[in-house]
C-alpha cells in the first residue's frame, strides 16, 4: 500500500505505521533514561548507530564493517549499563497490562512458586516512623511487597522478629548498634537491621538528598518493595516506590500511599489495627 512517493523512494502506510512505533519507542526509552548517567551512553549509542547507517549508506566498507562490530558488542554492553532501566521498562510494560494486574493470575504464581502471600501491619510500621520524625531520629524501612528480600536481608544482621513500634524504635535509636542501615520487614516481621541498600544514581533526586534518602530510591528501583526514609535532619517523611520518591509526606499521606500501594491487584489488604 503505497502512501507516498519520496524521490526514489516509496513509502507505504506499513512504512509509516513502523517509524512511528519505533520513534514512540525510542521516546519512551529516553524517558526511562533521562536524568541518569545512562542517558549519555544512550545518546551515544544511537549516535554511532546512525553513523554507521550513514556509512553504510554511503558505501564505506571498512568503516561499516568496524562500526557493525562495535555495535554487536556493544549491544551486550547496553544490557549490562542499561540493566536498572530495562527492569523499569518491563516493569512499566507489567504494570500497564491487565494480565499481569489480574488478581486470579498472581496469586496463581504466588501458588506455583510456593511463596506466601506478604501480609505486614502497617499500624506499629507508621506509629514508629511517626516517633521517629518527631525525634528527628534517621530511619530506613524496607516493606516487601512481592520480590525476595533475602540477598539485601543477608547484608545485615538478622533479627527475624514480629514487628513492633517498641522493636523498631529501639533498633533506630543513636545509641542501638543497629541504628545503621536499612530494616526490612517481610510478611510482619523485622527480618534483618543494619542492611545495605543499593543506592540510586538518578541525577535528578534534589541534592540535598543524602544517601538514605538515594537507598531508599535505589532499593525501590531494585525490587518492588516500599522504601520509607525518615530525615535524621529534618524529621521529614519519604517514600520510595517503583523508582519515585514522594517527599515531605505527613503520616496521614504515607499511610495512604503506603496501603493503597501494598493493596495494589492481586495482594491481599494490608492489616491496619
Ligand atoms: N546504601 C545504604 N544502605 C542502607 N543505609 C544507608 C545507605 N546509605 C546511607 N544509609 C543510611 O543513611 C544514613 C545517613 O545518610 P545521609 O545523611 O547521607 O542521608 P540523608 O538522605 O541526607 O538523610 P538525613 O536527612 O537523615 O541526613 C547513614 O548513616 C546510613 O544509616
Amino acid at each position: 500500500m503505497l502512501a507516498f512517493r519520496l524521490g526514489f523512494l516509496d513509502v507505504g502506510w506499513l512504512d509509516l505505521i513502523d517509524i512511528a512505533l519505533v520513534a514512540l519507542l525510542i521516546y519512551q526509552i529516553y524517558n526511562l533514561v533521562r536524568g541518569s548517567v545512562a542517558s549519555r551512553v544512550f545518546i551515544g549509542y544511537l549516535l554511532v548507530y546512525l553513523a554507521y547507517l550513514l556509512v553504510k549508506a554511503l558505501g564505506l566498507n571498512l568503516l561499516t564493517t568496524i562500526l557493525e562490530y562495535f555495535i554487536s558488542v556493544g549491544a551486550l554492553a547496553l544490557i549490562i549499563i542499561f540493566q536498572q532501566e530495562i527492569r523499569r521498562f518491563l516493569l512499566l510494560i507489567g504494570k500497564s497490562t491487565n494480565v499481569a494486574n489480574s488478581r486470579w493470575l498472581r496469586r496463581w504464581l504466588l501458588r506455583q512458586s510456593g511463596m506466601p502471600e506478604p501480609t505486614t501491619p502497617l499500624r506499629p510500621i507508621l506509629d514508629a516512623c511517626k516517633t521517629l520524625s518527631t525525634e528527628f531520629s534517621g530511619g530506613l524501612l524496607v516493606i516487601r511487597k512481592n520480590d525476595d528480600m533475602q540477598k539485601f536481608a543477608q547484608s545485615g544482621e538478622v533479627i527475624d522478629a514480629e514487628v513492633s513500634k517498641p522493636l523498631l524504635l529501639a533498633i533506630f535509636s543513636q545509641y542501638s548498634p543497629l541504628h545503621d542501615g536499612a530494616v526490612i520487614i517481610s510478611d510482619g516481621r523485622i527480618l534483618a537491621a543494619r542492611c545495605i541498600l543499593p543506592v540510586s544514581d538518578d541525577d535528578e533526586l534534589p541534592p540535598a538528598l543524602g544517601f538514605r534518602h538515594r537507598a531508599a530510591v535505589g532499593m525501590s528501583e531494585a525490587t518492588d518493595a516500599a522504601v520509607i526514609a525518615v530525615s535524621e535532619e529534618s524529621g521529614r517523611l519519604a517514600l520510595a516506590l517503583n523508582g519515585e520518591l514522594f517527599t515531605n509526606l505527613t503520616i496521614g499521606e504515607l499511610e495512604d500511599r503506603l496501603g493503597r500501594y501494598l493493596r495494589e491487584p492481586g495482594l491481599p489488604k494490608p492489616e491496619l489495627q
